[in-house]
């Protein structure tokens, strides 16, 4: 192991900051120790109508419920030993442009965005900082202002994106593990972005085009005549990207098996559609199309569904309850 590799300390006195304070920024600082986390306002927003902290309530996995109240970090407050960026993955890198400037060199930064593409854009923009990445499983969602449900207890892994971060991986996982939240670090982050960017490829866009839960895409012909080319197009594109091969049964298994567990749930696209927000499609099968592209693979299943999902967000009409009658959303 070189010098580089050995573990280094955080800097600071264990500040966690929190860039995105959403669903999953109030999960984390919400079962993080009390004093020391707090949130990173939007830039041009300092002093946050007023108020110099976030409260809501949190529902926790085991049903008991707290009240918590998360500061915002301001000019004064100490210097940050990690920063945690839970924004969409289309608002990170413009979150970070605006905000690291005022961030010290030596800052850990995690990045919790579902897909890919965002997190290498950001180790692009900054490869001498240390930039790391999270995958998890942990569901958060916020059914009404002021409350954070704990929808879905899950694993974070954590791994490094830069040469820099390595050293910081198992100083962020302890940081994060004082959570109580299950946290380990992951030697090969990128295959773990994968692994679950195959998921929400066959699974997102389905729900958002056909508008149901999770489960229901399986008995759909939409999605029972496109799952099989869409698996082919991943297994191809993950070989060509040099991730470990999986055939397209073993990915449509993947897919099936999650879609059968989580058969109940909204998907995070389909919700960002009903909700009329921005969805991650081009992190998802958007980005499985531009790497197909970029290596030669035609990629037609991925660009039709990047395309349709696009096309929802154009239309807020089509995404609704009871207007499923789209052509091709059978
Ligand atoms: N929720 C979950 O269970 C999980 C989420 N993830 C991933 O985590 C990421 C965040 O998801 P989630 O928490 O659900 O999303 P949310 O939309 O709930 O939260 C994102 C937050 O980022 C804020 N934000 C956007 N731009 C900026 C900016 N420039 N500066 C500061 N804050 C900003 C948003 O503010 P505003 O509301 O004002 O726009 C919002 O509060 C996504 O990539 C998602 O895929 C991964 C696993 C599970
Ligand atoms: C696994 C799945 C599809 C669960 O809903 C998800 O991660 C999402 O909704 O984004």
């Amino acid at each position: 192991m070189s010098g580089r590799e050995e573990n280094q300390q955080l800097p600071g006195t264990g500040l966690i900051a929190i860039l995105g304070a959403g669903s999953l920024g109030r999960l984390w600082a919400g079962y993080l120790s009390a004093g020391k986390v707090a949130f990173v306002p939007r830039h041009g927003s300092a002093d946050v109508s007023g108020a110099d902290s976030l409260s809501y309530r949190l529902q926790r996995f085991d049903g008991s419920a707290a009240s918590v109240s998360i500061p915002w970090l301001t000019s004064s407050s100490e210097q940050p030993s990690v920063l945690l960026v839970t924004t969409k993955a289309g608002d990170t890198l413009g979150a970070l442009e605006s905000r690291l400037p005022e961030l010290p060199c030596d800052t850990p930064i995690v990045l919790f965005q579902n897909g890919m593409g965002s997190q290498q854009a950001v180790a692009e923009r900054w490869p001498r900082r240390p930039i790391l990445a999270a995958s998890t499983t942990e569901g958060a969602n916020r059914p009404q202002q002021g409350q954070t449900v704990h929808a879905g207890r899950g694993e974070t892994r954590v791994g490094a994106l830069t040469d820099r971060a390595r050293p910081f991986v198992k100083p962020v996982v302890q940081a994060l593990a004082a959570s109580g939240l299950k946290v380990h670090a992951e030697p090969d982050i990128r295959q773990r972005l994968w692994d679950k960017l195959i998921v929400n490829a066959g699974i997102n866009a389905f729900t958002a085009i056909l508008n149901c839960r999770n489960g229901d895409i399986l008995n759909s012909r939409f999605y029972l005549e496109r799952i099989d080319d869409l698996c082919a197009e991943i297994a191809a594109v993950l070989e060509a990207e040099g991730g470990r091969p999986l055939t397209p049964a073993m990915i449509r298994e993947r897919i099936e098996t999650v879609a059968q567990s989580t058969a109940n749930n909204t998907s995070s696209m389909l919700s960002d559609r009903q909700k009329g927000r921005t969805t991650e499609i081009d992190f998802i099968n958007g980005y499985v199309a531009r790497r197909g592209q970029a290596h030669g693979i035609e990629v037609p299943v991925n660009q039709m569904l990047t395309e349709r999902v696009q096309q929802l967000s154009a239309d807020p009409e089509a995404g609704r309850p009871g207007n499923q009658n789209k052509p091709g959303a059978s």
